[in-house]
């Protein structure tokens, strides 16, 4: 690919689901061990990289909320920067669609989209394993999106592997609140002993989320996003939420719920994908 292409081009950063999260222990540091199945969405946020002769790196628009400096796009190329010794500069253009907090880790995703085409623009030639342990120091979901394909996950999200998956429809529920991740891993009836299983077993149904009892009794509006999504079909929650989730084998069933949804809660339709959106149109340029 000539490195110059991608200026000014929009390029995805999609969202993922946890289909499965068990926590198997814990690290000397506290962080939890945990087995979980990422599953990439065709649902993204798109970002377009301008270059800048100043060796700035800036905002075009900044989220609301979310000082500049502070955001992930921001620091993500800074820290390649940092690592590198590069000058340059640029800017970047973020169009927003992935709802923030929710577990579907569109900050993370923004994070790796920056990563991934910024050593590409800018010519760094890092490698893939470089790449995801820089994201590493941004935050523990920002490798599997590095990564670029539905993966399962042990450790604290980075050791991953890749896992093929049926490409299903999804139904999203973002219930009105925000979950504190750090409020329920440090939830003293978290269940943190969960047997290790294996990637046969996940598919042959073990799919529970160990973080879904302690999140619904602190957080009612997800156990009434369940609720509501369970009419249609098994009804589970992502990460720490606070999305849930149901999953579909065809469009028309996940529209009808949808449909049925939409009047009362924050919904969104999504397509399930073994590749993520970022690595299907590097592979198309
Ligand atoms: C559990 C997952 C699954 O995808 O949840 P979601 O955030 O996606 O819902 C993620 O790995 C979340 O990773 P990340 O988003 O980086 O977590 P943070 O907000 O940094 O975590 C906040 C706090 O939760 C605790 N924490 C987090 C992750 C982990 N494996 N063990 C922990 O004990 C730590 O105390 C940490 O300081
Ligand atoms: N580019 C970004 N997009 C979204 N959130 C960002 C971004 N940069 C920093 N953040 C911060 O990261 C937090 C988590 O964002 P997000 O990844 O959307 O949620 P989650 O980790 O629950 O999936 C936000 O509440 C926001 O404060």
């Amino acid at each position: 690919m000539d490195f110059m292409a991608g200026w000014g081009e929009r390029w995805p950063a999609p969202a993922k689901l946890n289909l499965m999260l068990r926590i198997t222990g814990r690290r000397p540091d506290g962080y939890h061990l945990l087995q979980t199945v990422f599953q990439m969405l065709d649902l993204c946020d798109w970002l377009t990289f301008h270059p800048v002769d100043d060796g700035r790196v800036t905002l075009r628009n900044p989220i609301s909320g979310v000082p500049e400096q502070d955001d992930l796009t921001v620091r993500a190329a800074n820290l390649l920067k940092s690592h590198t010794g590069c000058v340059r500069g640029v800017c970047i253009d973020i169009e927003k669609n992935l709802p923030m907090g929710g577990g579907l880790g569109g900050g993370s995703s923004d994070a790796a989209t920056t990563l991934v085409v910024l050593n590409r623009l800018w010519g760094l030639g890092l490698s893939k394993r470089e790449l995801m342990d820089l994201g590493l120091r941004l935050g523990a979901d920002v490798p599997v999106f590095v990564f670029g394909c539905s993966a399962w996950g042990e450790g604290v999200g980075e050791d991953l592997q890749a896992i093929t998956l049926p490409e299903q429809w999804f139904v999203i529920i973002k219930p009105d609140c925000h979950v504190n991740t750090g409020e329920i891993f440090s939830a003293e009836n978290l269940t943190r002993n969960s047997a290790v299983i294996t990637m046969s077993d996940f598919l042959a149904g073990d799919n529970r989320n160990d973080c879904s009892e302690v999140v619904c009794k602190l957080y009612r509006p997800v156990k009434d996003a369940i609720d509501a999504l369970s009419f249609y079909a098994e009804a589970r929650l992502t990460g720490t939420g606070a999305c849930v989730f149901a999953q579909f084998c065809n469009k028309e069933d996940a529209e009808s719920a949808l449909e049925g949804l939409k009047d009362r809660w924050l919904v969104f339709l999504a397509k399930g994908s073994n590749q993520s959106a970022l690595y299907k149109k590097l592979e198309q340029g």
